[in-house]
């Protein structure tokens, strides 16, 4: 669905991407992680075409994003992490932006709304910047664009808002839709994601399914000394040395994306080379 080949992207003289090979599928939920300026907003922005490769091929549906096609972009939808919206009302932008999405369902903009408790009744500008994004989230969900770019949607979120916020995802997945997450806030990202990507260096430095790593990996918490000498990565706490080892015995135990993002960082060889 969406297909990356070798992407190259610099910001005048200060380069970005180098290389950046990426395939998404439908039917999955990526969370993208990566250091602060390491390019995930560019990146996004790449796949929805409103900044070009310098070399590479970017293609989404059979369509190349630069070229901003309107049946392209009816299959897209960005949650930008800044955003600002008009100075009216929330049925107003509705009706001037809902013709733009040939899937777009009412009812389910309706349900979405009701889901996050947005007061509909006020113009937007009204509403709080948390507010205001469950309205994105709810219409991003309910134009049923086959690819939502979603990034930081949590920010500004409160903690109710951010279980009903991986609900709602949870629930819109289906075999077409592809979603990707760009966060640093990867509590949100738990039972949610089911493929974790990590950025780093103008590459995709780490991708894999949960099910693979679930698989591979071994997470838990320990006081003993031997096991914490084989670790591929360790962390103290008051309630043990938690660890991440390889999972020879197939082990089940629940992975702890944060540990795994830092070990990622300190250790991609090790890592990596476990999943052939
Ligand atoms: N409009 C721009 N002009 C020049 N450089 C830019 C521009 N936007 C971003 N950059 C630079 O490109 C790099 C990648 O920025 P980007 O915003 O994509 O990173 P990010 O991974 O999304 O960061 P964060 O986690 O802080 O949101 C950064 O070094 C940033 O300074």
């Amino acid at each position: 669905m969406v297909s990356i080949q070798n992407l190259h992207f610099a910001y005048r003289r200060r380069p970005v991407f180098s290389g950046l090979d990426l395939v998404l599928q439908p039917g999955h939920i990526y969370g993208l992680l990566g250091r602060n300026g390491t390019g995930k907003s560019t990146l996004l922005h790449n796949i929805a075409g409103y900044l070009f490769p310098q070399q590479g091929q970017i293609e989404a549906f059979g369509f190349t994003p630069r070229k901003r096609l309107p049946a392209f972009l009816g299959k897209l939808f960005h949650v930008p992490e800044d955003f600002q919206l008009p100075d009216i009302s929330l049925a107003q932008w509705i009706n001037h932006t809902a013709p733009f999405y040939p899937g777009f369902d009412q009812q389910q903009f309706e349900h979405y709304t009701r889901e996050f408790a947005i007061p509909t009744f006020n113009g937007l500008r009204e509403l709080s910047y948390g507010q205001q994004k469950k309205v994105l989230i709810s219409l991003a969900l309910a134009t049923n664009a086959p690819l939502l770019l979603l990034d930081e949607p949590t920010n500004g979120l409160d903690i109710h808002s951010k279980s009903q916020f991986r609900k709602v995802i949870a629930g819109a997945l289906d075999d077409e839709k592809c979603i990707l997450i760009s966060t640093h806030q990867v509590k949100d990202l738990e039972n949610l994601i089911d493929h974790l990507m990590i950025l780093e260096d103008g590459k995709i430095l780490f991708h894999q399914p949960m099910s693979r790593i679930a698989e591979t990996l071994l997470f838990k918490l320990t006081f003993d000394p031997e096991e914490e000498a084989q670790a591929l990565y360790s962390e103290s706490s008051l309630k043990g040395h938690a660890l991440i080892l390889s999972n020879h015995d197939r082990e089940d135990s629940r992975p702890d994306l944060e540990m795994l993002y830092k070990a990622v960082l300190l250790n991609s060889k090790t890592i990596n080379a476990l999943f052939p």
